[in-house]
């Protein structure tokens, strides 16, 4: 350690928190309230009692500077857009009358009125709302959030340090608001913007922040250089103001790159950087330009992003040489922990053994309150932790879990001809032609049907022993018999069993798949108020019997026409579940990806002739460098093709994937050879289908004609005009009619309505083809 004082200085601090509550009281309370079962003073209440239990939880572990305004309602980015009066003009007469039901107007929409759009925070699977921005925009300073929140955490006696979204990443993840010009360029508000920042910045101040923390993640990203400039001139002028509390800029996600020197050289106080896993080589970067002289450092050596144990001593290591490059060096998380569950203590199944591998945000407050006291008392003060740290490595590192010879044989021995159909599409395609006998633009769904408040209900049941197996087992039945009959009635051509056994599309598999762990707390926002429990992806995976040959025999058992075999991609399994870090993530894929095949071979067996592998996460596991990207699609492509390349030429294999920015991966598509791809494209108006066919994708496609991300019921009108634009693209032979993504989360009512529509708009079509 070289610097004495900077070790006497060193903190410990989390660049925010998980919001919800260890039972999800946030959740029932927002949801509850939307319902009208819950008044808005008593949704202030649970919230701010929320806050309080995580400040003290924090305090209390030895946190000596807790994050305040990382508390939400919905979403950060949508309470940033608040926050500077960047409301859509169609909903500024809701926010008017009423700023909270404004609010929820702005992240969900009304009746009358469209939400903003959502998207993937980053590489997560966290969403924000996009902010609308256009030449117009005029912003007003409203920093009533934070203030109140920061006076909330200085009540308890703590001391506290304000997270916002900082100016540049705001304009980088706005896009042009409905009506502007597609080419417009949010950073060209940037001038504007920042007063506003300044003003919140005094009033923060005013209300008592010494430092406050403006989080600017998209300066991880490729950048060019007039984003570069206007970094840098953003922190130039944000710097200015003399009374002003320190700025402390985090990134994070991945290294800063050539963004470091520009944040290193600005005026502000300090920076927040990431130091785990690829962005560890910010270590390097740091001591390049020279460290970070007179400024704070806050070192982020716990990983916010996956659940498992630190290592002390690299972190001691890297905290260590940190000391020599900044004036002061403070212990933190690598970002925001709300993408990690809350307490690995709340676990009950999971082997005691296992769970000391486990560290959840609670455990990682822990490791940085330890880490922070070895640094600045020196580590002979944590030996205790040390040594106990370095055996819960071990036995992670000696575990049967992690290592099974068998799997490992089984990987190692894949060859190229494992991951290619027997033969090339074109003769496939005849093949199934042939055997599957459908109309032309066939139609079908995604694969869920609503999970009602009932069936989630008979699985809550069958949890807490209320009822049987038996009887939960007819519970599914009897919905798949509805789900089967309904699709027969309407007309559609290739149908599903409408998932309803699944809690989750990735949880389900998990908990059949050896090596994998599922939790019954792990909580993690989603979106708004929808969580996931994305499981661990702990040791060596295999699948000790088939997972879902049972339910889709049953629901063919019903029918004669085809049902299509549903099952989440290997790509997919490990976007939505918390990784392995001691191996490549090409390996665990292909494990994955093995156990995956055998029930695809399996299905086939059992008589399916279509098989649909969900690959939804492919485009948002990309990685955020661009240098990054071909390794990751080697490993994503190879793991899909092995998933499907057993099943005999005859045997249908469909994908499906929700997103729509798929310029950066038409290739990957293309290379999964998968012989028909839905896609979302409702809202971009077949857009994708386009982009496709210009990119010459020689299969068959289904892009989206029934937006399911919003209650409306397209009209049979609306789906014949979408489908005309899909067939502009697309040759009648080779496209397919279906909405845009599964129907878990809508209602009853609107998904047959549409349904029903859908399948007249598909006939209308055809009719008018076959009639010319
Ligand atoms: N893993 C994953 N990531 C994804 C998606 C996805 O489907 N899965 N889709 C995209 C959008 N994200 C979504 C994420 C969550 C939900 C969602 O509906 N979540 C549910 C929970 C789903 C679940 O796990 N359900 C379980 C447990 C449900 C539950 O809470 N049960 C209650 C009791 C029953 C009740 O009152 O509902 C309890 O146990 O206390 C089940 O069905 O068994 C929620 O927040 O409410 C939807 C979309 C992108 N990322
Ligand atoms: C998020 S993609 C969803 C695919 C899945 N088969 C479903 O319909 O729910
Ligand atoms: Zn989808």
């Amino acid at each position: 350690m070289t610097s004495k004082s900077a070790a006497a200085a060193a903190r410990a601090t989390v660049h925010g928190y998980p919001r919800q509550g260890q039972q999800r009281e946030l959740k029932k309370a927002i949801e509850g309230y939307w319902k009208g079962r819950v008044g808005a003073d008593a949704l202030r209440a649970t919230a701010a009692g929320l806050r309080r239990d995580n400040w003290r939880q924090l305090a209390e572990a030895g946190v000596h500077e807790v994050p305040t305004g990382d508390f939400s309602y919905y979403d950060h980015v949508l309470d940033t857009s608040v926050m500077v009066g960047a409301i859509p003009a169609r909903h500024r007469t809701a926010v008017a009358a009423d700023p909270l039901d404004g609010y929820f107007a702005m992240a969900r929409g009304t009746q009358d009125v469209a939400p903003l759009e959502m998207t993937k925070w980053f590489d997560t699977n966290y969403h924000y709302l996009v902010p609308e921005l256009g030449p117009e925009t005029v912003f007003a300073a409203d920093s009533a959030k934070q203030v109140g929140e920061l006076r909330e955490a200085l009540a308890l006696g703590l001391a506290a340090r304000p997270v916002l979204v900082g100016p540049v990443t705001y304009l980088l993840l706005a896009k042009p608001a409905p009506g502007v010009a597609a080419d417009f360029d949010p950073l060209t508000l940037l001038d504007r913007l920042l007063p506003v920042y300044e003003e919140v910045l005094a009033d923060l101040r005013a209300a008592g922040a010494e430092w406050v923390q403006l989080d600017e993640p998209a300066l991880v990203q490729d950048r060019s250089p007039a984003v570069l400039n206007a970094a840098a001139r953003a922190y130039r002028d944000l710097g200015a103001p003399a009374d002003r509390p320190k700025l402390l800029v985090a990134a994070y996600f991945d290294r800063l790159g050539d963004a470091l020197p520009v944040l290193a050289k600005s005026p502000v106080e300090g920076l927040a950087l990431d130091f785990t896993g690829a962005a560890a080589a910010n270590l390097d970067d740091l001591a390049a330009v020279g460290g970070l002289p007179g400024k704070r450092l806050v070192a982020g050596v716990v990983n916010g992003r996956n659940v498992w144990i630190n290592d002390f001593e690299r972190s001691l290591a890297t905290l260590g040489t940190l000391l020599g490059l900044a004036d002061r060096v403070d212990v933190s998380s690598s970002c925001s922990l709300l993408h990690v569950p809350l307490d690995a203590g709340a676990e009950r199944d999971i082997d005691p053994q296992i769970a000391r591998w486990l560290a959840f945000a609670r455990q990682k407050t822990g490791e940085i309150v330890t880490l922070a006291r070895g640094l600045q008392q020196g580590t002979d003060t944590i030996a205790a932790e040390l040594a106990a740290n370095r055996a819960d490595l071990a036995s992670r590192a000696g575990s049967a879990l992690t290592h099974d010879p068998a799997v490992r044989a089984r990987a190692a021995a894949v060859t190229d001809a494992d991951g290619r159909r027997s033969q090339p599409y074109a003769e496939r395609a005849a093949a199934q032609r042939e055997r599957l006998g459908l109309p032309l633009l066939p139609t079908t769904t995604i694969g869920s049907f609503p999970q009602t408040t009932e069936l989630r209900t008979a699985r809550a049941d069958l949890r807490a022993g209320r009822i049987g197996t038996a009887a939960y087992e007819e519970r599914i039945a009897t919905e798949i018999r509805d789900v089967l009959a309904f699709q027969e009635k309407a007309g559609i051509d290739v149908l599903v069993h409408g998932e309803p056994e699944r809690n989750d599309m990735v949880q389900y598999f998990a908990e059949q798949l050896t090596g994998y762990l599922a939790t019954q707390h792990g909580w993690v926002q989603s979106y708004g108020t929808r969580y996931v429990r994305p499981p661990i992806l702990a040791g060596d995976i295999s699948r000790p019997e088939p997972m879902t040959v049972r339910w889709t025999s049953y629901a063919q058992s019903l029918t004669d026409r085809p049902v299509k075999g549903m099952l989440t991609g290997p790509v997919t399994m490990l976007a939505w579940s918390f990784v392995r870090d001691d191996q490549p993530l090409g390996d665990t894929a292909r494990q994955v990806a093995l156990a995956l095949r055998d029930e695809v071979n399996d299905l086939e067996a059992a008589g399916s002739s279509v098989i649909q592998v969900d690959e939804p996460a492919l485009r948002e596991t990309l990685p955020l460098r661009a240098a990054d990207r071909a390794g990751y699609l080697a490993w994503a492509t190879e793991a899909f093709r092995l998933t499907t390349g057993g099943v005999r030429p005859d045997t249908q294999i469909h994908t499906h994937m929700c997103y729509a920015e798929f310029g950066d991966i038409l290739q990957a598509i293309d290379d999964l050879d998968a012989d028909v791809i839905s896609l979302e494209a409702a809202r971009s108006h077949m857009q994708v289908a386009g982009e496709l066919a210009t990119a010459g994708y020689p299969r068959e496609v289904g892009p989206g004609v029934y937006d399911i991300h919003s209650p409306r019921v397209p009209s049979a009108l609306e789906a014949t005009a979408l489908l005309r634009k899909g067939l502009d693209a697309i040759p009648a032979e080779r496209l397919w009619v279906n909405p845009d993504c599964g129907l878990k989360t809508r209602g009853w009512p609107e998904v047959r309505a549409s349904l029903e529509n859908l399948v007249t708009a598909a006939r209308e079509v055809r009719g008018g083809l076959t009639a010319s």
